[in-house]
């Protein structure tokens, strides 16, 4: 592993000011030196003196962020518990009124999206989520316990789609309306044979006592009041805000009736209750749309991983080999001085933001768009990031260059999306037939790949991201030229005098800026909170 010179950053300094803080900033950044100096995550703030061991460490000093952007998993609400049939037994009084309990209706699933979620991989391992069934009636008139609830939460960003559900009482709903369309309202009145499977017996009876009770005509299924506030079927939700309260996905089935409310003049003493209703089951597809609020883009190697650890409290790891990196790592930096009083004044004042995040994304390759390398995956999470910080590594050839490279890919990626929306995920297999021999058409069916698998989520296009430059290893000799080229070029991008590097006259041309900065020391590092949060705050 390569140790950086221990000599200082002398030509650094300049830089920081007037490429973090340029014209706008300039002036807030002169009045808030002060509290820019402090800006730092909660890591850097809890040491002193800074123990920078942790920005090159061993190998094997990591700990591992499992990360999931895409699940899909089976909510099962909680079915009603059964009426209980039961009479009053007491002293002197023989054949007591009926006294059985209703059932307890089942749990319902709500969802949260919340801060501070960055993957689903929890909520990928449960496969299924059960809410509680409800516990059935019991005698003395007591009524069966509810079902316990299930609250799903998730990261804010992340798109839930339906890919199927079976609702018990809308099948009900449905026989019963085919079965009493098919006969006189008379007719209904006395058959019941349709409804037996509704009801529960009195414990100590016969099988055959189903034949011979004579049960009441019973309505269509019950739904529970709170179905109402269900979202509509098929569920498309897009959480991209902090949720304060938990919303209702499927409510818990209603319990069954009791014995008593089958009392009439004909049957004082009814030996039958209804069973609880069923729970209904709902696939559901959820994907995350946001992946953090800054991507680092850049080349294997480029450093990416050592900034995340130098700007956040992320223990990612970090090698001298390309793709050290295989799957986001996620990375919150906290803008409060630890007792809760932001650092950034933000201008949304009824809900300031305390922080941001920022995801290592695993090094692009030339021809990545092409799926090469780690690829199309790693252009997706791209895709998901609302601010672009590219990491270019200042001691590794031209950096502009670099930069045009990883735009080139990010811009062919972009225009195969326009032109194939579907292009990721259509069947990549070669069809081959030996010659000679004309094979039968027949249907080719991609296993790996759900049957019901829904479309990619639409997201907007990359070259409409804000996006900035972190030039990193400015520590190595022989960097300066580079970076003071660097900057060169993207005031020239910035005025419009050059090609946007991405190819694209609607790209992003805002504020262009680049810092160079020694990830491995920490040096360079303090302005870019302050810098993202001037790009979250007006895009
Ligand atoms: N001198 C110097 N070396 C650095 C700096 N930042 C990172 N490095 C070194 O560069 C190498 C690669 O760093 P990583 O952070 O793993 O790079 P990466 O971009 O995450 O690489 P992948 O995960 O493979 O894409 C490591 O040996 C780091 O110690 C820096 O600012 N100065
Ligand atoms: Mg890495």
């Amino acid at each position: 592993m390569s140790r950086a010179p221990s000599a200082m950053l002398p030509f650094l300094y300049p830089f920081l000011n007037s490429t973090v803080c340029t014209r706008p900033l300039a002036l807030r950044a002169a009045q808030k030196s002060l509290r820019c100096r402090r800006l730092q995550s909660s890591v850097t703030r809890s040491q002193s003196p800074p123990d920078l061991s942790h920005l090159d460490p061993e190998p094997s000093d990591y700990s591992r962020f499992i990360f999931q952007d895409k699940c899909t998993v089976t909510l099962v609400a909680g079915s009603g518990g059964h009426g209980c049939v039961s009479f009053l037994r007491e002293k002197y009084i023989e054949e007591g009124p009926p006294n059985g309990g209703d059932g307890g209706s089942g749990g319902s699933i709500y969802i949260q999206a919340v801060d501070g979620l960055s993957s689903l991989h929890k909520l990928a391992r449960q496969g299924v989520i059960r809410a509680g069934r409800g516990k059935s009636g019991q005698g003395k008139s007591r009524g069966g316990k509810r079902g316990h609830d299930v609250l799903i939460q998730v990261p804010v960003g992340t798109v839930i789609r339906e890919i199927g559900r079976f609702d018990p009482v809308e099948e009900g709903e449905l026989k019963f309306r085919t079965w009493r369309a098919s006969m006189s309202e008379e007719e209904a009145m006395e058959m019941t044979a349709n409804q037996r499977d509704r009801f529960v017996l009195y414990p100590g009876s016969q099988p055959s006592d189903f034949l011979t009770t004579a049960f009441p005509s019973l309505g269509p299924p019950r739904r529970p009041h709170i179905a109402a506030s269900e979202p509509a079927a098929p569920i498309h939700l897009d959480l991209s805000k902090n949720m304060a309260e938990p919303m209702l996905l499927t409510a818990g089935a209603v319990g069954g009736f009791g014995n008593p409310h089958f009392v009439s003049r004909a049957n004082p003493r009814p030996r039958f209750a209804t069973k609880g209703e069923g729970g209904m089951t709902l696939h559901l597809d959820f994907e995350l749309k946001l992946l953090a609020d800054v991507g680092l883009v850049g080349f294997p190697n480029a450093g990416k991983s050592t900034l995340l650890r130098s700007l956040t409290n992320s223990r990612t790891r970090i090698g001298n080999w390309e793709f050290t990196t295989l799957s986001p790592n996620i990375g919150t930096v906290v803008l409060d001085n630890g007792k809760g009083r932001p650092l950034v004044e933000s201008s949304n004042k009824e809900n300031p933001r305390t922080g941001f995040t920022i995801a290592d994304i695993p090094g692009l390759v030339e021809d990545a768009h092409l799926d090469r390398g780690l690829g199309l995956g790693f252009l997706r999470h791209i895709e998901r990031a609302g601010i672009l910080g590219f990491v270019v590594d200042l001691s590794s050839g031209n950096p502009i260059e670099t930069l045009q490279k990883l735009w080139h890919e990010l811009g062919e990626y972009d225009k195969m999306r326009d032109t194939q929306p579907d292009a990721p995920d259509s069947d990549r297999r070669v069809k081959w037939s030996p010659s000679g021999f004309e094979p039968t058409p027949m249907l080719v069916h991609d296993a790996s790949k759900p049957q019901n698998s829904l479309p990619p989520i639409a997201l907007p296009p990359i070259y409409r991201k804000p996006w900035f430059v972190i030039a990193t290893k400015a520590d190595l000799p022989g960097t300066q030229e580079n970076f003071v080229a660097l900057r060169e070029y993207l005031a020239q991008v910035q005025q419009g005098a050059v090609e946007h590097p991405s190819g694209n006259k609607d790209a992003f041309r805002g504020r262009l800026a680049a810092v160079p900065v020694s990830a491995i020391k920490a040096e360079g590092v303090k302005g870019i909170p302050n810098l993202i949060m001037s790009f979250l705050e007006h895009h």
